[in-house]
């Protein structure tokens, strides 16, 4: 059978280096004696075919047209993964044909069709949860717990999506007058584009890709340059569990003459991007030129406030969770902790004890709770903002140097006494501080909780319901946790206000961000 036009097939041959399900050579070369754990998981993953250092095209493994690598490292110890295709604009224009070669045939099968297609790569993700968790582990730094509650995470938008893809519903809208039948259909986008970034390194693309595939769209994926394996080894489950060839391709390399390929190309109707916000504000700019669809989930700078009336474990527990969670590398991590006035001593003694309890390493090794940062340019990122806050009086309560594990190592670390002047204030730190504020009233806490471009996730403690309400519904933001730290899950939207972004993910919402509606008018209706 022919699955492509007879030019582009002869381009992926000629480009292509493995076939279907091949796993790609390439050496892993970490030390026996200092690594073992990382060795034993590299090797398990080999032997499960996950570990694949090719770009997907169609149905072929594909390297960059003139063979140009870029290395992908473990960083917790620097060590050598894989050397990966980096590839521009031209391997970026063929997986745009292919894709657009595929979308008459993927969106012309049936709900039913596609839904089942999504069920078996749930399937088989779930099946392989464990390695896949290893893999980003490996490559990603997040304790191996929690890499497997990602893969599961992921797997549920794919879950989800196969079951609304059946409820694809149009619409019949009452006429005005007899002689006409107003009828809504709700068709797929088109050929997408979407952009994800590394700190969750498959969740990010699911919640992209299910939707997508699931409304009738075929898609081309720029996972991160530096954690572009789990998208690879997804993509391979993607095929084995039937997705036709060209309908998920994923091409890794220069993100500014991919993203440029992608923008330029009138073929492509829509992007989607995760990521900052400084790059999500080029992407908008440039979807301009031929009019897409765009979605965007940004950064963040999450407010949690903590009032005099909230029960101290529970506000401890949660700001736990929601600021260290991936070693506060998550885009819905608390950046800001407001602490009203009179619990403000008694939370910070009981928080930064909890903090003190945390466990820092190799994210491979058992009872570790905090990876390393993605890299050292994130540590020194973090170093920035605590000398700023501690330059202006800030006091630090734990932590508060890079950790003697090295390179890409941060200790846990909490701030009290800081200001709205400090750096911190207005940045996402994306890393492990802490920083508490402290406020008089709840007007102020709105206030300075509001006090920022953007719009994210936010969180508040307080046992008294009427203010719990009020405050969630003064928010200037799109998630709101009330006595919660976890808010994420792919039954709700996820989204931001303000400059985190346009569109939702996740729940029966993320999926019209796929879907155009066309209004078809019947007319001539009432003549026999
Ligand atoms: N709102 C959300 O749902 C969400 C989720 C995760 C991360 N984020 C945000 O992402 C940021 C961290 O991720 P990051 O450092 O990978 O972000 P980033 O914007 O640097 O990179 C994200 C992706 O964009 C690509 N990219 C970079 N420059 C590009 C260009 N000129 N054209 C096209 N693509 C380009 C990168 O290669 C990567 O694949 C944080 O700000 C975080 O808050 C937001
Ligand atoms: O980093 C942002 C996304 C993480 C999540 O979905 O909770």
């Amino acid at each position: 059978m022919l699955l492509f036009s007879r030019r582009v097939s002869r381009v992926l041959a000629a480009v292509s280096v493995h076939s279907k399900f091949a796993t790609p050579p390439g050496g892993i070369k970490m030390s026996t004696k200092a690594h073992s754990d990382s060795q034993e998981a590299t090797k398990k993953l080999r032997d499960a075919g996950l570990l694949l250092s090719r770009a997907l095209i169609g149905d072929k493994w594909c390297e960059a047209f003139d063979g140009r690598t870029i290395t992908v490292s473990n960083p917790a110890t620097g060590e050598f993964l894989a050397d990966v295709p980096f590839m521009g604009r031209k391997e970026t224009e063929l997986a745009i044909t292919v894709a657009n070669e595929a979308f008459p045939v993927w969106s012309q099968k049936t709900t039913a069709e596609r839904s089942k297609l999504l069920r078996n790569w749930f399937d088989l993700l779930i099946e392989h949860k464990e390695e896949l968790g290893r893999l980003m582990t490996l490559e990603q730094g997040k304790p191996l717990k929690e890499a497997i509650g990602e893969i599961v995470y992921a797997a549920g938008f794919v879950e989800l999506y196969a079951e609304e893809a059946k409820r694809i519903y149009g619409e019949i809208i009452p006429a005005a007058t007899h002689d006409k039948r107003l009828i809504v259909l709700r068709q797929p986008v088109g050929v997408v584009g979407a952009i994800t970034p590394w700190n969750f390194p498959l969740a990010m693309i699911t919640r992209k890709v299910a939707p997508a595939l699931a409304a009738g769209c075929t898609i081309i994926v720029k996972p991160s340059e530096f954690t572009p394996l789990s998208a690879v080894a997804a993509a391979k489950l993607a095929l084995q569990a039937g997705i036709p060839p060209g309908v998920l391709n994923i091409v890794i390399g220069d993100a500014p003459q991919i993203g440029g390929a992608l923008l330029e190309s009138t073929k492509v109707r829509k992007i989607t991007f995760t990521g900052s916000t400084q790059v999500g504000k080029k992407l908008m700019e440039g979807s301009a030129a031929t009019v897409k669809k765009v979605s965007l989930e940004l950064g963040g700078n999450a407010p949690c406030i903590i009032f005099d009336d909230a029960n101290i474990e529970v506000a401890v527990r949660g700001a736990l969770a929601a600021k260290y969670r991936n070693s506060g590398q998550t885009c819905v991590c608390i950046n800001r902790i407001l602490v009203q006035d009179g619990i403000y001593e008694e939370f910070a003694k009981a928080f930064a004890q909890a903090v003190s309890g945390l466990h820092v390493g190799n994210g491979l090794e058992e009872g570790v709770t905090q990876g390393p940062l993605i890299n050292p340019a994130a540590v020194a990122k973090v170093v920035s903002h605590v000398e700023d806050a501690v330059a202006k009086g800030a006091r630090v309560l734990v932590g508060g140097k890079t950790h003697s594990l090295g390179r890409t190592f941060y200790e846990p670390t909490v701030l009290a006494d800081t200001t709205p002047d400090m750096k911190i204030f207005c940045e996402e730190v994306f890393g492990p501080v802490a920083p508490l504020f402290r406020f008089k009233d709840e007007k102020e806490a709105v206030r300075l909780a509001n006090d920022t471009h953007f719009g994210l996730a936010s969180y508040v403690f307080t046992e008294n319901i009427s203010r719990a309400w009020r405050v969630a519904e003064a928010l200037e933001y799109g998630m709101v946790g009330l006595n919660e730290g976890l808010i994420s899950t792919e039954v709700a939207p996820f989204g931001g206000v303000k400059q985190s972004g346009l569109g939702r993910e996740g729940s029966k919402y993320g999926l019209d961000e796929y879907l155009e509606m066309k209004y078809v008018c019947f007319g001539n209706m009432a003549s026999s």
